[in-house]
């Protein structure tokens, strides 16, 4: 296990929405060399918590947030965060894959076009193709750059979301439920591509399935009722809970 500080660090984050309070106190520490899962029964706040450390949740009205949260060290709410940046730095796949209405390589070049990344048109065709590789994506479409990206079947346009993450260089992927709206083909699909990012980006995932947690997570986060009951190695958690709540959910007593 490596003593590098954590990617990013959550201290004592509470989340409302009006009056109602979703997280409660959470702590919790990101790896880069990690997969961290986050499970727990519906409701309990794994995608509010997600979109923390993103600043998702600033563009949800009546959403408010307090607390600490850093990458590498860096005060991710302070008023000279530019949140553009942070959102390429910490980048996002949803449960319902959202390719713009764009060709397949519209929907990669964007990022390193607004961002300035590409140097020249051969540098932005690069880039391109590297993310469309690294999403595992590209021999499936390499003929078709020009296609629309909502003509691929979901398990490609999910990765085709990855590859537009992954195309703006970030350090930490977010991924909420990214297999939820896929067949069982195309979730082993981005399983697989999960287990080939890791360590590469630091990688968090919300997921329903704990049997998809066990398979793709070396760190797991139990929440229930917005708070953090449980955080450990996914297979401790898994096989040795240390709180009742967590192996009452975990043996599907409830959720
Ligand atoms: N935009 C919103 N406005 C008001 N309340 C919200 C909003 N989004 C979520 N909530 C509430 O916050 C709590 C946590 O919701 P959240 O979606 O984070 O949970 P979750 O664990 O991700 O659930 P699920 O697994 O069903 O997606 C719930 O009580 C939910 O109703």
């Amino acid at each position: 296990m490596s003593n590098a500080p954590p990617k990013m660090t959550a201290s004592g984050v509470d989340v409302f929405y009006g009056a109602k309070q979703a997280i409660r106190n959470v702590s919790i520490d990101v790896r880069q060399e990690d997969v961290t899962a986050f499970i727990g029964p519906s409701g309990c706040g794994k995608s509010t918590f997600l979109r923390t450390l993103n600043r998702m949740n600033d563009t949800i009205p009546g959403a408010r947030v307090s607390g600490d949260i850093r990458l590498d060290g860096e005060d991710v709410y302070a008023k000279t965060m530019d949140v553009v940046q942070l959102r390429a730095r910490v980048g996002m796949v949803f449960q319902k894959p959202n390719p713009f209405p764009k060709s397949i390589f519209e929907n990669v070049a964007y990022g390193p076009r607004i961002h300035g990344l590409a140097r020249s048109r051969a540098d932005l065709a690069q880039i391109v193709e590297r993310s469309l590789t690294r999403a595992g994506l590209w021999n499936e479409v390499k003929d078709r750059l020009g296609d629309s990206g909502t003509a691929l079947s979901g398990g490609q346009q999910q990765r085709l979301c990855i590859a537009r993450a992954i195309a703006v260089d970030p350090e930490v992927i977010l991924m909420d439920e990214p297999c939820s709206a896929l067949d069982p083909v195309a979730t082993a699909r981005i399983e697989e591509l999960i287990h080939d990012l890791r360590g590469r980006y630091a990688i968090v995932i919300v997921t329903h399935n704990m049997q998809q947690a066990a398979r793709v997570s070396q760190r797991t986060a139990f929440f229930h009722l917005g708070q953090l009951v449980e955080y450990g190695d996914t297979s401790d958690i898994f096989t040795n809970p240390r709180e009742e709540r967590t192996k009452d959910y975990i043996t599907g007593r409830y959720g």
